[in-house]
């Protein structure tokens, strides 16, 4: 079914540049709003709630809905569309670099809801998995590929799989045609469903560290594991070869291949005050200045 209501807007056009695709199927909307079980004892937070589709199906279920919308346009008429429910806090914030802690009064448990904008869907999901104050459920629409590698098992796996399992269990809810969207996207979408872990799937005491290796590990995928993190690292053979032997793992594997238990034990027998990834592409910042990646 069609919502007529929402996803558009006589007098503005969407802002590609904030990857505003309305989402314009009420099934779909509702199949989002199910799979995160919203009762009234929740607090759920919203990433990019646009015209309010979602929202005002959260307000209906939930006890407390908080949404974070980057346009300050959609932001200070998403209450007045929606009926001005007295459960719903608006904040025209970034979802990138919003402060978590100052969503709520209490901090306490919630889950977050988003049909987010592709551009950021990955750095805005990457920062409530790994905030201290981080939410016991994640249901997000995100780009096709984006959603295959966050559920990717061993055999498939890429970066991107490794940092969403690590802190969650991931499954998809369903499919989202692109003709589900006003203006359709370009490419297809997936909603998943993110549960987060009680704790890591191994025993990581610096996950900072731990991902910088993984993410050597990653730096040349299609080669063989040895030389992806030779090149990953900077670090020689001679270094490499005998962490891989002493954690059981055969050089000649493909870095997705790789389960997290195995990635550990690479990062636990890697030597001390060793490099454990090199970035040679540093990125121009928005400053003007050279930054190197992190993380
Ligand atoms: C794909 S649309 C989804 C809109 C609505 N939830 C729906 O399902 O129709 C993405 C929404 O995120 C907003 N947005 C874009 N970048 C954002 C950011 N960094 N932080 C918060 N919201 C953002 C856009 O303005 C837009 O409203």
């Amino acid at each position: 079914m069609l919502d007529t209501t929402v996803g558009s807007s006589p007098a503005r056009r969407p802002r590609k540049s904030l990857g505003q695709h309305f989402l314009t199927d009420t099934r779909i909307a509702n199949r989002i709003v199910a799979a995160a079980d919203p009762s009234p004892a929740d607090t759920i937070v919203e990433i990019g709630p646009g015209s309010g589709i979602l929202t005002r199906r959260l307000v209906q279920v939930a006890g407390q809905v908080v949404a974070v919308e980057l346009d300050p346009a959609l932001a200070a008429r998403l209450s007045e569309r929606i009926g001005n429910p007295d459960n719903l806090k608006v904040l025209p914030a970034d979802g990138r670099t919003v402060e978590i802690s100052a969503l709520f009064d209490d901090g306490g448990p919630y889950k977050l809801v988003a049909n987010l904008p592709y551009y950021a869907a990955s750095p805005i999901v990457r920062r409530f998995l790994e905030a201290a104050l981080h939410p016991t459920l994640l249901v997000v629409m995100v780009q096709r590929e984006v959603a295959a590698a966050m559920c990717a098992p061993p055999g498939s796996m890429t970066l991107l799989s490794v940092a969403t399992q690590f802190y969650a269990v991931p499954s998809v809810v369903t499919q989202v045609p692109a003709r589900s969207f006003r203006p359709p996207p370009k490419v297809a979408s997936t909603v998943v469903k993110l549960v987060m872990r009680d704790k890591p799937p191994a025993d990581v005491d610096d996950t900072s560290e731990f991902f910088s290796l993984v993410r050597a590990g990653f730096a040349a995928p299609r080669k063989q594991l040895r030389n992806s993190l030779v090149q990953g690292s900077g670090c020689p053979a001679e270094i490499v070869s005998p962490v891989l032997e002493a954690a059981g793992i055969d050089g000649q594997r493909r870095p997705a291949t790789l389960t997290i238990p195995e990635w550990a034990a690479l990062n636990t027998g890697w030597p001390q005050n060793t490099p454990r990834h090199r970035d040679l592409r540093p990125t121009a910042g928005s400053d003007g200045r050279r930054h190197h990646r992190t993380r």
